[in-house]
């Protein structure tokens, strides 16, 4: 499996993910302004993986430096959180993340016994602890999601899963949400195919879902985004899995642009939609979807692809990067680390797992 970060000896390096399918390139990353620039180029992107990113760059950055006092280390630290907060602003991870740092900073600043060192190593500790937890919390999403998947399938049938964007180990810290849920399938034997949509306008299904499920010779067909509805008239498609960006209360969910209308003809064509994440990508504290800030990513994105122009270079073009899909639509359930449960539930599951307001 192809990793997006490898971190070893508090050294990080990212694939670069624009370069995807055509050449694997790993970039170093040292500090907090190169890990604010690998994010909001989408070098590296995914809820998971943005959040992965962030806190093991400011680790990488922590432990260069000195700080005179622990009043100094917790606000540069916290400084660093919020700063990269505004890379990309709809995937809630990096900001529960973030949330689970700088409570540990809080605590820390209060305890005499520690020294500022003591203070800068537990930070880097709890950084490194964030990465190797997501993928042990991807592989439970992908054990829950099968078993439920498999127990809904007619007697002796295997699963036709649709999958958007994309939610693999490039997303991830290894293994994935919703693509975890189809190798978890697929491990089992009761996997029968995989149709992968192309994703526009920045193509992670083309690029990059359709190269993971190639690379682990999963059976697998891409699709072009306006093809979604034919391709449920015309073939059998068990379920829909998609990864999410943020879950809110009432379980709304923002996800990559094109997941809504996916959701609409799931429902037209009775097909059960679920929708995969760790519960860092929960953030109950928007009632519903409407009130979750959506990206706009600049037109260039949408005019070429990979320098190569594809319509009229100074069209104007209205490129939002996620959409929310209603809670309604979301008729198979939330699928997490924790358990696959109905959308209605989604409140009362996390709040009563909830540790001092901290999802991650
Ligand atoms: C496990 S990844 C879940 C989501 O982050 C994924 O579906 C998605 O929308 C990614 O968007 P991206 O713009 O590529 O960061």
């Amino acid at each position: 499996m192809l990793e997006a970060i490898k971190y070893n000896n508090r050294k990080l390096e990212v694939l670069d993910q624009l370069k995807l399918p055509h050449s694997c390139t790993y970039q170093g990353v040292t500090n907090v302004t190169q890990t604010w620039e690998v994010i909001r180029s989408m070098k590296v992107r995914g809820a998971p993986a943005i959040a992965n990113v962030a806190v093991l760059g400011v680790a990488v950055e922590l432990n260069e430096k000195d700080f005179n006092s622990k009043e100094q280390l917790y606000e540069v630290v916290k400084e660093q959180l919020e700063y990269l907060q505004t890379s990309r602003p709809t995937a809630i991870n990096l900001r529960n993340a973030a949330n689970r740092i700088i409570s540990l900073l809080s605590v820390q600043l209060q305890d005499n016994k520690l020294s500022v060192n003591d203070m800068k190593e537990r930070i880097i500790k709890e950084a490194e602890d964030i990465f190797r937890e997501c993928k042990m919390k991807n592989l439970a999403i992908g054990e829950h999601g099968a078993s439920h998947i498999i127990n809904h399938l007619s007697t002796g049938s295997q699963a036709t899963i649709l999958t958007h964007c994309n939610t693999g180990s490039l997303a991830t810290a290894g293994y994935g949400t919703a693509l975890g849920v189809i190798r978890s399938l697929h491990l089992r034997g009761m996997l029968a195919h995989v149709y992968c949509t192309e994703t526009r306008p920045y193509n992670q299904g083309a690029r990059l879902t359709a190269f993971e499920l190639m690379h682990d010779k999963i059976p697998s067909t891409l699709i072009c985004d306006s093809m979604v509805a034919a391709l449920m008239k015309s073939k059998e498609v068990s379920a829909v899995v998609v990864g999410a960006d943020r879950v809110v209360a009432n379980g709304d969910t923002a996800n990559k642009i094109g997941t809504y209308q996916i959701a609409v003809c799931a429902k037209y064509h009775k097909i059960p939609f679920y929708v995969a994440l760790p519960v860092s990508t929960v953030d109950l504290s928007l009632r519903d979807g409407g009130a979750i800030p959506i990206e706009e990513r600049p037109s260039v994105e949408m005019t070429y692809i990979q320098g190569v122009p594809l319509a009229p270079t100074d069209m104007n073009c209205w490129n939002p990067a996620f959409d929310v899909t209603p809670a309604e639509l979301i008729t198979g359930g939330i699928i997490t680390e924790r358990g696959v449960f109905k959308v209605q539930e989604l409140e009362k599951k996390i709040s009563t797992d909830k540790e001092d307001g901290i999802w991650y």
